[in-house]
């Protein structure tokens, strides 16, 4: 395996960890050099060898290393840290949801993953590296650090923490912009923990000062083994659609665009390989309040296009509130590569409301699903690309929920409080809204207290009281004797 530049083309060995072109400063990708082992089977064969390969018990081979020939065959199988990633869930929508977006869709539940975010696909690959850096006697006593929107650092800090005392971890955050859940995360791991002024794009510049600087590992996206352990994504994606990937559209929500790069390269990796025979089409998605790949490709012409960082603006689908992402050179290079493969465009971006993030997301969980926001930024987008012309009824979505909607709860709760701060622009409907009913019949003398349970007539009339007022507010028949 090397690094191989996306600016100049040179390649790298990996016995370093690089994150930046020595030779021009340009971003890298990881390649395979003996590229054509993976095609010295055929496509058949590879599918029976994944599919045996998931039943199989051994943690090396499992999560994202089931694909360990298309990530990191030169990581040693004992240096493999598994922490339970991967095999997340699709589940298919149902009639409500599938009738509101116009098509059949899957959601597939990247908030399944151990620190509840699909960010340990990357971690679980980056510190597997490391951990054969450490165990080859190449670096010892290793600080890994990254700048986060939250998921980053919760993912870094757990995968450090199992590697600890020879990995540690430090953390940047944006002061104010990482929910509370997020910041217990990487406490709870036990990573130092840095609150920074500013946005993500403000710590990201700290970080890559801290690394430019001083001997310490980079876990943000520019890391490229971060992108090759979220390639896993579209393997997992192909596997449980039975390599089926015809009529398919996969919609990823873009902040870094680190996610929307491994999701592309996984699937040309696969059809590289002869395992998948047709590409799916892929939907990126920003919100209107951080969209500066959408509005690169806004332009048609691709000699006109020129990329311009934006100032990103408060958004629920925070974790994606990046004005100027990292991969974006990724972005470009594998777009071209992808719609060449493809022999046609398959790669498509969209735009949406905060409004629209915020009610996808509350629907989607009336509809039986976990998403976050960011996974409502994707039913967003689906429903935005039916009506853009951009895919169709007869074809399948999987959308990506990215991470557990508990972490974003706090936008939950503002919008069912009427307390979304004016600047989202969004304005909750009343029918998404929801609140507790405290119950205290008006009757009742007495009610339990902590520490002062009631017993005798007095429970069981609170029993009875509370009981007929629940029944009363939810118009409930009498039960037949
Ligand atoms: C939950 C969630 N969704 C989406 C994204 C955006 O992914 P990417 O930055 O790889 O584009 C992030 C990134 O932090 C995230 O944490």
């Amino acid at each position: 395996m090397s690094y191989h530049c996306l600016g100049c083309s040179e390649t790298f060995g990996i016995e370093q960890l690089l994150y930046t072109c020595p030779a021009c400063g340009e971003v890298l990708l990881l390649q395979d050099l003996e590229k054509n082992r993976l095609k010295g089977l055929s496509g058949e064969t590879w599918r029976d060898i994944l599919d045996y390969r998931r039943m199989l018990k051994i943690p090396a081979l499992k999560g994202i290393y089931r694909f360990h020939e298309f990530i990191g065959p030169v990581i040693p199988l004992d240096a493999i840290v598994y922490l339970g990633e991967g095999h997340t869930p699709i589940v298919e929508a149902n009639a409500t949801l599938q009738e509101a977006a116009g098509m059949r869709f899957f959601y597939k539940n990247d908030g399944q993953n151990p620190s509840a975010s699909f960010k340990d696909r990357g971690m679980a690959s980056a510190l597997s590296y490391i951990h054969y850096l450490v165990k080859s006697g190449r670096v010892e006593n290793i600080l890994a650090v990254c700048a986060s929107t939250g998921d980053t650092s919760a993912a870094a800090a757990l995968y450090a923490s199992y590697l600890q005392p020879s990995v540690k971890s430090a953390v940047l955050l944006p002061h104010g912009k990482v929910t509370p859940q997020q910041l217990s995360q990487p406490l709870g791991s036990g990573a130092s923990v840095f609150e920074i002024p500013g946005l993500f794009d403000d710590c990201m510049k700290v970080v890559e000062a801290l690394s430019e600087k001083y001997n310490v590992a980079l876990l943000n996206s520019k890391n490229a083994w971060r992108i090759l352990g979220q390639e896993s994504y579209s393997y997992e994606v192909a596997q449980d659609l039975e390599y089926e990937m015809k009529n398919k559209v996969v919609v990823v929500p873009i902040g870094n665009a680190g996610n929307i790069t491994a999701v592309m390269a996984g699937f040309l990796k696969f059809f590289e390989a002869g395992i998948i025979t047709d590409l799916p089409k892929i939907v990126g998605v920003q919100s209107e309040h951080a969209n500066p790949v959408y509005s690169y490709y806004l332009e048609p012409d691709a000699k006109k296009r020129r990329f311009e960082p934006m100032t990103a603006k408060p958004s629920v689908a925070q974790a994606a509130m990046i004005g100027n992402p990292v991969s974006m050179p990724r972005v470009i290079s594998l777009v071209n590569q992808y719609n060449q493969r493809a022999g046609k465009q398959m790669v498509f971006f969209t735009c949406v409301t905060e409004q629209e993030i915020m009610d996808c997301q509350l629907v989607a969980n009336r509809n039986g699903h976990i998403a976050c926001t960011h996974g409502g930024e994707t039913l967003a987008g689906l429903i935005r690309a039916r009506k853009e012309g951009l895919v169709h009824s007869d074809e399948t979505a999987i959308i990506d929920s990215t991470a557990h909607a508990l972490k974003f709860s706090g936008f939950q709760e503002m919008y069912f409080e009427d307390r979304m701060p004016a600047e989202y622009g969004i304005t909750p409907k009343k029918e998404l809204q929801n609140a507790p009913v405290f119950m205290r019949p008006e009757g009742l003398k007495e009610v339990p207290a902590p520490g002062a349970p009631l017993s005798g007539e007095a429970f069981r009339e609170f029993v009875r009281q509370t009981a007929d007022a629940i029944a009363e507010k939810l118009t409930l028949s009498l039960r037949e004797k």
